[in-house]
């Protein structure tokens, strides 16, 4: 279903204004081969409203062919920037970037940040950007979830399907997601909502059982049926299951890197009018699957890089993983007890639902 040109305008104007962009700031709009066009209009648009000098820079795809997905996050690591010091300069030289295009997980992201410049990912389809439109309630909650994470020494996660993983804490800070970049030097992807960090190279393990309903990406499948990952020292060691087990580990082995199954990021999903239920009505190539990542009471984790958070590991190969149900303590004080996120939004949420007799078990 579409969106007019005018509410994704009014999105972008909303997104632009909690970035603080200011009139007479340079706006470099990064797209590629596959940016939606209503994306790229409209946020030209807005900047150019709020008084923007506004460039646009068209960069050519690559790795399509190495990859086993057309989803923009699945197969990373080097971008049209890598090798390219023109573009790099030209994002350096601005003061927002919005990309439409995707460089997560890029080395030159971070080279292109520390410069100041701020960067904002927006791929996700217009309407899903509506939708999820960042406020600064976003932001508060984030951040106050963030608190939590930059003080603990160790995070646990349990399930009732036999989850019972332990990350010891402290080399990483804590990453916000907010959808909106507030501060220079700050990325951020809109549509979020969700609090990450990541374990101290080594130190995770246990075992993570995925039940039915949680959810693989990029594949965009729903788990039908169990699936068991043992972790040892910061690595996955095991995978069992059945299908999907068998197709997560086939395609994971496509990559030929042992870096592929370190546990990369942890942490939890805060955005209530993201939905789990989302990927069940759109087609898996029609976006990147930020529902999942960031409904609330999700436990999200993932394989593979880190380089995000200031780690050396750019494996191309990256798998998250949100799951329901899920219980998250730091320090032994729940932040998440079988998917409800234990702050007042969370717990006022959940007493609503039961109350209304919503909450299907
Ligand atoms: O916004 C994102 C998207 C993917 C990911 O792994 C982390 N954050």
């Amino acid at each position: 279903m579409s969106v007019s040109d005018i509410d994704l305008i009014h999105a972008w104007k909303q997104v632009l204004t909690l970035s603080r962009l200011e009139a007479g700031q340079t706006v470099t709009v990064l797209t590629g081969a596959d940016t939606h066009p209503q994306t790229l209009r409209c946020a030209i648009a807005a900047s150019s409203e709020m008084g923007a000098r506004v460039n646009r820079l068209d960069l050519p795809p690559v790795n399509a062919e190495k990859s086993l997905s057309r989803d923009s996050l699945a197969y990373l690591g080097t971008t049209p920037l890598t090798g390219n010091p023109a573009a790099i300069a030209a994002l350096k030289a601005s003061d927002l970037v919005l990309d439409l295009m995707t460089l997560l997980f890029s080395p030159e992201q971070h080279e292109i940040l520390q410069t100041g410049t701020k960067i904002l990912l927006a791929v996700e389809p217009p309407e899903v950007l509506c939708r999820l439109v960042p406020t600064e309630g976003d932001r508060a909650r984030v951040q106050a979830a963030s608190k939590l994470i930059e003080a603990a020494g160790q995070m646990h996660i349990t399930s009732a399907a036999g989850t019972d993983l332990r990350c010891r804490l402290g080399s990483f800070p804590a990453i916000c997601e907010y959808g909106f970049v507030d501060q220079p030097g700050r990325w951020d992807h809109w549509p979020s909502g969700f609090v990450l960090t990541w374990p101290d190279e080594g130190e995770s393990n246990g075992r993570v059982v995925l039940d039915r309903g949680d959810i693989l990406l990029p594949m965009k499948d729903y788990v039908t049926e169990p699936i068991e990952l043992v972790i040892e020292k910061g690595y996955v060691t095991r995978i069992s299951g059945g299908l999907q087990a068998d197709i997560l580990k086939e395609y994971m082995a496509s990559y030929e890197d042992p870096e592929a199954y370190a546990v990369s990021h942890i942490g939890w999903g805060l955005q209530p009018r993201a939905h789990w239920s989302m990927l069940a009505h759109y087609n898996k190539e029609t976006h990147i699957g930020m529902d999942a990542r960031a409904f609330e009471g999700n436990f999200l984790w993932s394989m593979g890089p880190n380089n995000e958070a200031g780690g050396s590991r750019t494996t191309a190969c990256h798998i998250d993983i949100p799951m329901r149900h899920c219980s998250v303590a730091l320090d032994g004080k729940p932040t998440v007890i079988n998917g409800v996120v234990q702050d007042e939004e969370g717990l006022a949420r959940a007493a609503k639902r039961s109350k209304q007799g919503k909450d299907i078990a």
